[in-house]
C-alpha cells in the first residue's frame, strides 16, 4: 500500500525504522528483528540505506521480506550520492518487481572512509524528480528541524526543503530530535514556506551511550540538559539507561501527540523489545486517538 494512502486514511500513524545488516552473516538476525517489529503492528516499517553510506542490496531484500511475509507496508530508503543514473534505474526496477511502492529519496551521507562519490547526483531533489517522473512510487524525503549539519543556516535549509518537496515528495520524515519545541518551531516555519505535506516526527529511544555519540556525529542534533543528565547519570549502566531511554521517548511521543502531531516515526535501532515497550506504554493513546469526539465516533 502507498504510505500517502495510509497517512490520508488515519488520524494518527506510528511507524518504525530499522537498518539493514552491514555484513551478510547478520542478515538472519535483522530479518528476525524485522518480523518481531512487524508483529507489534506499526503502520509501516522503513529500512535505511545503512548509516554513513552502504548499499541498496540488503535494504531491498529486508524491505521485500517485510512486505511479503508480514503484510506490513515497507518503505525502502534510497541514497543517490554514490550512484549512477543507470544504477538508480536498476534499483527502481527491482523495487517494482518486488512490489515495493514506497521510497525515501535521500542524497546519502558522505562516506567517512574517503570512498569516491559519483557525479550523477548532487542533492536529493534530483532523485525525487527522477522517481516522480517514473510515475509509480510514493516518495518520502528527509527534513531537518535543527537545519542540516552541512547547511550554514536553517532558513537556507528550508528553501532547499521547499525545492525538494516541489519536485514531488508525498511526505517527510524528520531527523532525530530530543527537544519537542525544536520540532514545533520547525513545523511553524515550514508551513510559512508552504511546505504542506505530512511530516512524520522521528523519535529515537537512546538506550546506550555509544548510540548517542554516533547519532550526534551524523546529525549534529542538540541534547537538552534534561536528556544530557540522563546520559551522564545512566550512560554506563546499561539496564538503567535502557529504562530511562524508553521512558524519555515515551514522554516525548505523548507530548507530540497531545500537541497534534499526526505521525510518529520510531528509530528502533533494530531493538524489538525497546519498540514493544514504547508501543505498550502508548497502547491506549494510539488506539483511542482518532481525532473525533466520542459522540461522533459512536455513530460511525
Ligand atoms: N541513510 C538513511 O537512511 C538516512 C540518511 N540521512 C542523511 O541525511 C543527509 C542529507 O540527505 P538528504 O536530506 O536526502 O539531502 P538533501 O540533498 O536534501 O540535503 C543535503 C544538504 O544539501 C543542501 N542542499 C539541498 N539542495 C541544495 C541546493 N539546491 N543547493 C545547495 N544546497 C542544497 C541541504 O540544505 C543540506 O545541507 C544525508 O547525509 C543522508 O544520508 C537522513 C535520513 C535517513
Ligand atoms: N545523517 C543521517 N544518516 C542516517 O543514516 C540516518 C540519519 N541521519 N537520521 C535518521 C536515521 C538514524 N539512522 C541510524 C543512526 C545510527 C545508526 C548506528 O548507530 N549504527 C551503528 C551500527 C549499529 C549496529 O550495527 O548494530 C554504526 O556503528 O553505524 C544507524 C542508523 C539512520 N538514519
Amino acid at each position: 500500500m502507498k504510505i500517502s494512502e495510509i497517512l490520508n486514511s488515519r488520524p494518527l500513524t506510528a511507524s518504525c525504522e530499522i537498518f539493514p545488516p552491514k555484513k551478510d552473516a547478520d542478515f538472519a538476525g535483522v530479518q528476525h528483528a524485522a518480523e518481531e517489529i512487524a508483529a507489534i503492528g506499526p503502520d509501516f516499517i522503513s529500512v535505511t540505506y545503512g548509516a554513513g553510506g552502504g548499499t541498496s542490496r540488503n535494504t531491498v531484500k529486508i524491505a521485500s521480506h517485510i512486505e511479503r511475509w508480514t503484510g506490513v507496508t515497507a518503505l525502502a530508503h534510497l541514497s543517490c550520492l554514490s550512484s549512477t543514473r543507470e544504477e538508480i534505474a536498476a534499483i527502481l526496477q527491482e523495487l517494482r518487481e518486488r512490489e515495493i511502492e514506497n521510497i525515501l529519496a535521500l542524497r546519502g551521507d558522505r562516506p567517512t572512509d574517503g570512498a569516491p562519490v559519483g557525479n550523477h547526483y548532487e542533492y536529493a531533489y534530483e532523485l525525487v524528480r527522477e522517481i516522480r517522473s517514473a510515475g509509480d512510487f510514493c516518495i518520502g524525503a528527509a527534513c531537518y528541524p535543527e537545519g542540516h549539519i552541512e547547511c550554514p543556516s536553517k532558513e537556507e535549509d528550508l528553501v532547499h526543503l521547499k525545492q525538494k518537496v516541489d519536485c514531488g515528495c508525498d511526505f517527510l520524515t524528520t531527523q532525530v530530535f530530543f527537544d519537542n519545541s525544536v520540532l514545533y518551531s520547525f513545523l511553524y516555519r515550514a508551513l510559512a514556506k508552504n511546505i504542506d505535506v505530512p511530516v512524520l516526527a522521528g523519535v529515537m529511544p537512546v538506550t546506550n551511550a555509544k548510540q548517542i555519540k554516533r547519532i550526534c556525529a551524523l546529525s549534529g542534533t542538540s541534547l537538552p540538559p534534561r536528556f544530557r543528565s540522563i546520559i551522564d547519570r545512566f550512560g554506563d549502566k546499561p539496564a538503567a539507561m535502557k529504562q530511562a531511554g524508553i521512558a524519555y521517548a515515551t514522554e516525548q511521543i505523548i507530548d507530540l501527540i497531545a500537541n497534534g502531531v499526526k505521525g510518529i516515526h520510531l528509530y528502533t535501532m533494530n531493538k524489538p523489545d525497546v519498540a514493544r515497550a514504547i508501543f505498550d506504554n502508548l497502547s491506549h493513546i494510539l488506539r483511542e486517538i482518532d481525532g473525533l469526539p466520542a459522540s461522533v465516533r459512536e455513530q460511525l
